[in-house]
């Protein structure tokens, strides 16, 4: 077991997917991505492609080069690199969780399928076990995010019945703004990690004893987000009420503007100076050039850059 016993905590940063202005992936990126995240940003962990990495909207031998890439470049000066293997496909995420252990990824995490979905929490389960079956050595984490998924079991419920049967079961990605079933899961469950995804209320979760968090912001605010939770772990709660507040503004600022992922990604791109390309079709930003002044104008106002 590679890394039996380690526990998952602090901020961890779900990685955009680096692409060349066709859209196609572009793995000469990933070197100067982790070092932004590292020594600007101070992260140490990464979720790749998950939501924010365009994940589902990959082939299964693009998302292999990415891990293998991300991995490769994070050695020695990350953490920790969680592979999200979440697929349509059953036999599609086994061959990526698997392909995750063998190039050395320290723990793997999947949605659940949303086109067809389980019928029950048990069949829920079921699915989960076998993802995990692929790569038995690797920690593994459920993805929570029923606002995409529309999957809305009560994870409080779903981690009492991994407990039996999932092995290398670890904790839970909790991307929902219910934190009395976050809260659950975190009294209930001290052996599992649960790290939240909902950025725009990380503290409300801290609150509730999060070991960490997931998020896209983590990528261009995460040294923020940082001083946020060590004035939350200080004792310091103006503090990091303060620091919270100025987050949610700029957020605010961001989804009435009616920006998303798409919009998210030019964000680092200006912010890191690492050109990450477009997003791939769906998605599509409506962010114009003369917009990138607006942005930093507003990040400078709430002292988030
Ligand atoms: C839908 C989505 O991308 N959710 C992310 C994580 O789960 C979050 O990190 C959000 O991007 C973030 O909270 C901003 O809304
Ligand atoms: C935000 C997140 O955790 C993801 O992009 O998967």
């Amino acid at each position: 077991m590679a890394f039996a016993g380690k526990r998952l905590k602090g901020l961890i940063a779900a990685t955009f997917t680096p692409m060349t202005s066709n859209s196609d992936i572009n793995l000469a990126a990933i070197e100067q991505y982790v070092d932004y995240l590292v020594q600007k940003q101070h992260i140490r962990n990464i979720f790749v492609n998950g939501t924010t990495g365009e994940g589902m909207s990959l082939s299964v031998h693009e998302r292999k080069s990415l891990a293998e890439e991300w991995v490769k470049q994070a050695r020695g000066k990350m953490n920790n690199v969680i592979v999200h293997v979440g697929c349509l496909s059953l036999s599609d995420s086994k061959d990526l969780a698997a392909h995750a252990a063998s190039c050395g990824a320290d723990a793997i995490s999947t949605v659940c399928p949303s086109f067809l979905k389980p019928s029950s929490l048990d069949a829920l389960v079921l699915y989960l076990k076998e993802v995990a079956s692929a790569a038995p050595s690797l920690p593994f984490y459920y993805y929570h995010i029923p606002r995409l998924t529309g999957i809305t079991y009560q994870i409080y419920e779903l981690l009492g019945k991994v407990k039996k049967n999932i092995p290398s079961f670890r904790g839970v990605k909790f991307s929902d703004v219910n934190l009395m079933d976050f809260s659950l899961c975190v009294s209930e469950y001290k052996e599992f990690d649960c790290l939240y995804g909902v950025d725009e209320q990380l503290l409300g979760a801290l609150a509730f004893g999060a070991h960490g968090a997931v998020g896209s912001t983590y990528n261009y605010l995460g040294k923020k987000n940082g001083d946020m939770m060590a004035a939350f772990e200080e004792g310091n709660l103006l503090k990091a009420r303060k620091i919270q507040c100025s987050l949610q503004e700029f957020l605010i600022f961001v989804f009435d503007m009616g920006w998303g992922l798409a919009e998210f990604k030019d964000i680092m791109s200006q912010v890191s100076g690492i050109p990450l390309g477009p997003s791939r079709l769906p998605l599509y930003s409506s962010m114009k050039f003369d917009h990138h002044d607006n942005i930093k104008t507003k990040m400078l106002k709430l002292d988030l850059i």
